[in-house]
């Protein structure tokens, strides 16, 4: 598909099932999948439609700003795209396409540890709109070494992955398991040790992770870092509470229903963590993401921003850099038809008052 097709592509579920046909069936299974029976995978986007708006009329609403900030940076509207391992499986220009289409969006992309391009490369790319995923892997001396690449790289804050201490059991993968085509290797993963070679890709990433981090090794990745520290995959109020009291903000996850499945989705455990933070800390969320009204919805409840995982990584298949700002822009513009629809003209005006919960 080239851009000038793009157009004919009116929404995400359209851009997924353009993508899913063009896709290398690994890269598919990959991206697609969701652990176990993918309870959680359908659950996140089913959150969603199952929260009501209640539109405001007769407001002006010739004008609307989208407009945010995280962490300082300004985004055009309330949307970054999350991290996630491997674009190199649908384009060779890989995360250096999405980190352009992020920042020519105003947007902001957040890089994967397990990235197919290197760090300073997207940082370029990105001018200043990055944040960098870290899984924390057992040799402190290789996840020190990233993050002072990351910092010195440009990037504006350090995302902690923290529900991964073991890959979940996506089924999809035990059936097929993804083998890296030759030569795809991931920068950032240093050379395969000796005496893994029975396993396949995905399980060798596994055994690099520390399974045993806790919430004391943020005071070593403090220590090694100036930069902001959001913790990714928190489901909870009670670990809500923890991140901030531990100075981080809060990316509420369930990574996209890869990891536990039947665990809480983001819509719904939104409310709590916003009691729980108090303002203290942004808040963002990702998950289940494809329609401008879910990230109404998000906000409405107290999201300072959502993230999007699959969904750049179909336009990115599609068409690389312009597949993703497609992506970018369609769900731009129905966030802002959403927001004249409800008569809402700024981010700040929206609440929970927008919403009748599902009963
Ligand atoms: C193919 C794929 C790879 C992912 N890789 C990572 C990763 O490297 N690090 C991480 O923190 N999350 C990773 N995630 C989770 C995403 O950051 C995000 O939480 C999730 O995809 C959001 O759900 P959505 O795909 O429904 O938008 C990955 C997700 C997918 C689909
Ligand atoms: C070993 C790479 C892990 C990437 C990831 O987080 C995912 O596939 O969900």
């Amino acid at each position: 598909m080239t851009a000038l097709d793009l157009p004919q592509l009116l929404n995400l579920t359209d851009m997924e099932t353009a993508a899913q046909q063009i896709m290398p069936p690994d890269a598919l299974n990959y991206y697609a999948s969701g652990a176990n029976d993918e309870h959680t995978l359908r659950a996140n986007r089913a959150s969603f439609s199952r929260v009501k708006l209640r539109p405001r009329v007769l407001v002006d609403v010739s004008h609307i700003d989208l407009s945010t900030e995280v962490l300082g940076l300004p985004l055009s509207f309330p949307v970054g795209i999350a991290p996630c391992a491997m674009h190199g499986l649908v384009h060779p220009e890989a995360e250096v396409a999405t980190a352009t289409a992020a920042a020519a969006a105003g947007s902001l992309a957040t890089l994967s540890t397990m990235s197919h391009k290197p760090i300073e490369d997207v940082a370029q790319a990105a001018a200043g709109r990055m944040w960098f995923q870290l899984y924390l892997y057992r040799d402190r001396e290789v996840s020190r070494d990233l993050v002072q690449r990351a910092e010195a790289a440009g990037a504006r804050a350090l995302v902690l992955t923290v529900d991964t201490p073991f890959l979940g059991r996506r089924e999809v993968m035990l059936r097929s398991p993804l083998h890296l085509p030759e030569g795809m290797s991931l920068p950032n993963v240093g050379r395969r040790q000796p005496g893994t070679e029975h396993l396949d890709d995905l399980n060798y990433l596994n055994t690099l992770f520390d399974p045993s981090m806790n919430w004391r090794d943020l005071e070593w990745l403090r220590s090694v870092t100036r930069l902001p520290i959001v913790l990714k995959g928190i489901h909870t109020a009670e670990d809500a509470a923890l991140t901030v009291e531990s100075g981080g903000h809060v990316w509420v996850s369930n990574h996209g229903g890869r990891q536990l499945d039947t665990a809480v989705t983001p819509l719904e455990v939104l409310p709590e963590i916003v009691q729980a933070v108090q303002g203290r800390a942004e808040i963002y969320l990702d998950g289940g993401i494809t329609r401008g009204t879910d990230v109404l919805k998000a906000v409405a409840l107290g999201a300072r921003a959502v993230f999007l995982g699959r969904a750049p990584l179909y336009g990115l298949a599609l068409a690389g850099e312009a597949g993703v700002r497609h992506t970018l822009e369609l769900l731009r513009e129905e966030l802002q038809l959403a927001m004249a629809l409800c008569g809402k003209v700024r981010l700040a005006e929206l609440g929970p008052d927008l919403l009748r919960p599902s009963t």
